[in-house]
Order: C-alpha cells, then structure tokens, then sequence
C-alpha cells in the first residue's frame, strides 16, 4: 500500500490572505492565527504573506479568484466572518461565499483554505477566533500549509 501524504513546512512558497472586514474585531484574530502558523509551523518568511482586504464574505470570491488568475502564490487562505442576524441574508452570503471559493480553487487548481466563520451567534464567532473552540484561521493556514506540499507530491 502507498501512502502520499505531505508536511507543513513551506519555506520559500508563497501565501495571499484574503480578509473580509466586515466583523474586523473576530476577522483580526483569525488572520493574526493564520499569520502565526504560516510562519511558526510553516516557516514561511513574513515578506512571501501578502494580505488583501475586502468588504465583507460576499466580495472574498472574486478577490481570490483574481489572486488565483494572478498565479503569483502558491496557496490562497480567505478569511472572514459570516453572523447569522434576523434574516435571510446570512444564508445568501455564507452561501455564496462557499461556492465562490470552492470554485476557484477547482477552477485554478490551487489549494484556497476556507477560513470564514459561518456562525448563529457572536459568541460562537469568538470562540473559534482564539479562545475555546481554537481559531479557525490557524486552521484554515494549516490546511493550506499542508495541500500546497501535498499538491507538489501529485
Ligand atoms: N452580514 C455580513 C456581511 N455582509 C456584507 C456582505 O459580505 C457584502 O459585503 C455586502 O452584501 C455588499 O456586497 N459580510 C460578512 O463578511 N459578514 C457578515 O456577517
Ligand atoms: C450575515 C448578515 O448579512 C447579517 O449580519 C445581516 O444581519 P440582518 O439579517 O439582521 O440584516
């Protein structure tokens, strides 16, 4: 049996995080765990991460999808937070904030991380953005980290 499987450190590769604004006080944590596992774990060097802000989840497809067009980096992570309200909207900008993503990184073959935060409360946003339920951009880095290896080996 063969078993293809990768590591995480990616020293001289090169990382875009693309960051929703909307909800910056949770969307900041979640980049400042992306930040610090791209380069604690991945040894990645501060000058190969390139930050691109946007407004909310709703405007993160297109952005990645230009960064992925660019093909300038070799892993895209995007990052945001979605907070359900008192209506539908949630729905539509989580929704289609998933599917856009997802289909760039089919689209452009290149691994782009799902860290946005889809969630029915501020609380559970906080707690996946550092403290009880981990963060979820350190995550989202380390699955990048990890695919963009990973992809090398296939
Ligand atoms: N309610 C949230 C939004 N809404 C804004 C949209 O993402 C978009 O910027 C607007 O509809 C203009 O096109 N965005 C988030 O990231 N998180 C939310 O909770
Ligand atoms: C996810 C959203 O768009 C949400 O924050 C908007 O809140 P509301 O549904 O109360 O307008």
């Amino acid at each position: 049996m063969q078993v293809i499987e990768a590591g995480f450190s990616a020293k001289g590769k090169k990382f875009a995080i693309v960051v929703a604004r909307f909800n910056s006080f949770i969307v900041e944590s979640l980049l400042s765990g992306a930040t610090d596992t791209l380069q604690r774990i991945g040894n990645v060097a501060e000058q190969d991460i390139t930050v691109i802000r946007v407004p909310g989840a709703f405007e993160l497809p297109l952005a990645v999808q230009r960064v992925a067009a660019g093909k300038k980096y070799d892993g895209i992570i995007a990052l945001g937070a979605v907070i359900r309200g008192g209506t539908p909207h949630f729905e539509y900008v989580s929704g289609e904030c998933t599917k856009g993503i997802a289909q760039v990184m089919m689209q452009h073959d290149i691994p782009v991380a799902f860290g946005v935060l889809t969630v029915d409360s501020i609380e559970q946003a906080i707690e996946r953005a550092g403290t009880k339920a981990g963060n979820k951009g350190s995550e989202a880095a380390m699955s990048t980290l990890e695919m963009v290896n990973l992809l090398a080996k296939l």
